[in-house]
């Protein structure tokens, strides 16, 4: 017999269920989202720890200037806090074969680390041994120290000097190359503003066959600020006018600026199905802590939708 069920309390309008329906896409879109930091402390990888889910990804952004053996003492402080470690191994850095050889070696044997970041790295030039990505995963080098899986980067914005098409032929290059090797590979992309740019450039590569998951960076919380500075740092289009529309007004008033109205822009197109695999990175420009904190409460819900994103509840 079917009994009808009346809620005496409260009628369930249309609004609610609207408001559930976009929660629950964000929450789905953020599950297992992954974060990024740059030398992080012990007070920092254990900030990840106490926030995110166990096994969640904390990638290891290289720095030029510092030794690269730092990446080492993070891995192993990321493996022993429970969250896997990705170290971002930028090519053109590395003078000799035999010099990466010997920082896969320690990443592997001391952090247990199976994945990585390959990226061509900011310097004009290269250090002598490799000059693009692909050479590195053609390399085999990769699969003797125990990686399994790749990430790539992807320029959903474009690339401050290499053209559209060269990126396009190198991703696609790239992706043929680590299954050719073996290597799982996913494409992580430069951080950017504009969410209608991100979803063009997700929906081109399905279109052109590529079937890799793809984690859409994203600027963490921080202020506007830092936020610009960082763009400019990294290449990253952003004028005043775009980054504090993305902040939203109220938002801006307090000179905060955090991702919300990306996050649910990109999570409403996933809900449709048109993105194939994707799901969110976090660049952490405003800390670390902060930065895993404001992800994980908005994976859990924890959250007031306003007029374009939401609000993470403390
Ligand atoms: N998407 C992300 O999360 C990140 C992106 N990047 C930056 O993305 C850029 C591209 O790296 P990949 O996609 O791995 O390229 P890649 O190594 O696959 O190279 C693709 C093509 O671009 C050229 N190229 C690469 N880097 C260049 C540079 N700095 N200056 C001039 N030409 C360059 C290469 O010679 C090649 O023809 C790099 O500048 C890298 O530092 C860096 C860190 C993270
Ligand atoms: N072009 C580009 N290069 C990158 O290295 C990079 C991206 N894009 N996009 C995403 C992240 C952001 N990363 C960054 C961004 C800024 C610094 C930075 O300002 N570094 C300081 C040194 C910081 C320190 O020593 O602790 C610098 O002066 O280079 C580092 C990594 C790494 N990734």
């Amino acid at each position: 017999m079917n009994i009808p069920v009346v809620n005496l309390f409260k009628t369930k309008t249309a609004a609610d269920s609207e408001v559930s329906a976009t929660i629950g896409h964000i929450t789905g879109f953020l599950s297992g989202f992954s974060v990024e930091a740059t030398r992080p402390k012990p007070g920092d990888v254990e900030a990840v720890a106490q926030n995110a889910p166990g096994g969640t990804h904390l990638y290891l952004s290289a720095i030029p200037t510092r030794p690269s053996t730092e990446l080492v003492e993070q891995a192993v402080l990321t493996r022993k806090a429970g969250i896997e470690p990705v170290p971002h191994i930028a090519v053109r850095n590395y003078a000799s074969k035999d010099e990466l050889s010997s920082l896969l070696q320690r990443l592997s044997e001391e952090a247990g680390v199976r994945r990585i970041l390959v990226i061509s790295g900011d310097r004009p030039d290269s250090a002598g041994a490799f000059t693009a990505s692909i050479e590195v995963i053609e390399s085999g080098v990769l699969q003797k120290y125990g990686i399994e899986e790749i990430g790539i980067a992807g320029h959903p914005d474009g690339h401050p000097v290499v053209a559209d098409g060269v990126m396009q032929r190198a991703l696609l290059a790239k992706i043929e190359a680590a299954e050719q090797g073996g290597l799982k590979a996913d494409i992580v992309t430069q951080f950017g503003f504009d969410a209608m740019a991100m979803i063009r450039w997700v929906k081109k590569l399905r279109d052109l066959g590529v079937e890799a998951p793809v984690r859409i960076g994203m600027a963490g919380p921080t202020n506007l600020t830092t936020l610009l500075k960082y763009a400019q740092r990294c290449g990253v289009k952003a004028s005043v006018g775009g980054v504090a529309k993305h902040a939203g007004l109220v938002k801006h008033l307090f000179g905060v600026s955090a991702p919300d109205g990306i996050v649910r822009a990109l999570a409403d197109a996933n809900a449709t199905g048109s993105l194939g695999p994707v799901s969110a990175h976090f660049f952490s420009f405003g800390g670390i802590g902060a930065t895993t904190r404001w992800a994980s409460h908005a994976q859990k819900g924890r959250m007031t939708l306003d007029s374009e994103g939401f609000t993470v509840e403390a």
